[in-house]
């Protein structure tokens, strides 16, 4: 079965340099996040349940619920969830509102076997994917300035890459349902091998397994469903301002 939860803890963790090879620097914003607490999405009156639940962020990290907070005090930024949700797409407009680097786990571990996800899966496998998975994760949270990580989708099979993103990062769990997401998806599984075959049935399948341990991993939960990618960062950035509260 995809995602077996014997995977969870598997072997050694292969060791990669930590700085960024797919970082794109976008500058720096220093001031206070106004364009988080003045969003469009507040101006557009969408309604809060959403913009996503509020809980406390990055769980078991320094961030305490309830709390505004402005870029320069969130620490990096970890976008989970199932493929296709749009872990990519929001995490690089994210990145690029705040100032920081964005850093894909696909990307990284692509740059960095010189493999493509595809080839990896078909040569090795699960078992050989996740500690890829869990090495690049852990090289990100290690970046020297806290960047906004596109997670692999994979990530809750892995009880260390787990436990490595509740020591401090901020974790958003970007919420849409299969259905949407096959259909959004259509053939596009170029770099998704657990979807071939039947997309939206497999989709389901994976849904069922994970949905609980995205919520249960993170700090914060975006109902992503049916939002558009623009409004789906306001989201973010509103759950992030006021501290998941
Ligand atoms: N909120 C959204 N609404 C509609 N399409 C989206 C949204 N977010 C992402 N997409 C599209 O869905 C596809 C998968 O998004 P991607 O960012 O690659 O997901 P992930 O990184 O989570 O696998 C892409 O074609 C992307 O353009
Ligand atoms: O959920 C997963 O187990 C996977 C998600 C994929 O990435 P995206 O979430 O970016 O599609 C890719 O890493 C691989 O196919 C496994
Ligand atoms: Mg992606």
């Amino acid at each position: 079965m995809p995602g077996s939860a014997s995977s969870r803890d598997s072997s050694a963790t292969p060791t990669f340099p930590v700085a960024p090879v797919t970082a794109t620097r976008r500058g720096r914003l220093d001031e206070v996040v106004r364009l988080v607490v003045g969003s469009a999405s507040m101006r557009r009156g969408l309604p809060a349940a959403r913009g996503g639940e509020r809980a406390n962020l990055g769980r078991g990290g320094p961030m305490t619920g309830g709390q505004p907070h402005t870029a320069d005090q969130l620490p990096t930024i970890v976008l989970v969830g199932l493929m296709g949700t749009g872990k990519s797409t929001i995490g690089r407009a994210l990145a690029d509102r705040l100032g920081r680097d964005f850093l894909d786990s696909d990307r990284m571990i692509e740059a960095r076997t010189g493999q493509t996800v595809r080839e990896l899966w078909e040569a090795g496998g699960e078992a050989a994917y996740r500690p890829l998975e869990r090495a690049v994760v852990v090289a990100a949270l290690g970046a020297e300035d806290p960047v906004v990580l596109a997670a692999p989708g994979g990530v809750v099979e892995d009880g260390e890459a787990v436990r490595a993103l509740q020591r401090g990062a901020a974790v958003v769990y970007l919420r849409t349902q299969p259905e949407t997401i096959a259909a959004r998806l259509g053939g596009e599984v170029t770099h998704r091998p657990l979807l071939d075959g039947e997309p939206e049935e497999l989709l389901s399948t994976l849904f069922a397994r994970r949905d609980a341990m995205y919520r249960d991993i993170a700090g914060v939960v975006v109902e992503a469903d049916g939002l558009p990618p623009d409004a789906v960062v306001e989201a973010v950035l509103d759950a992030l301002a006021t501290g998941g509260s």
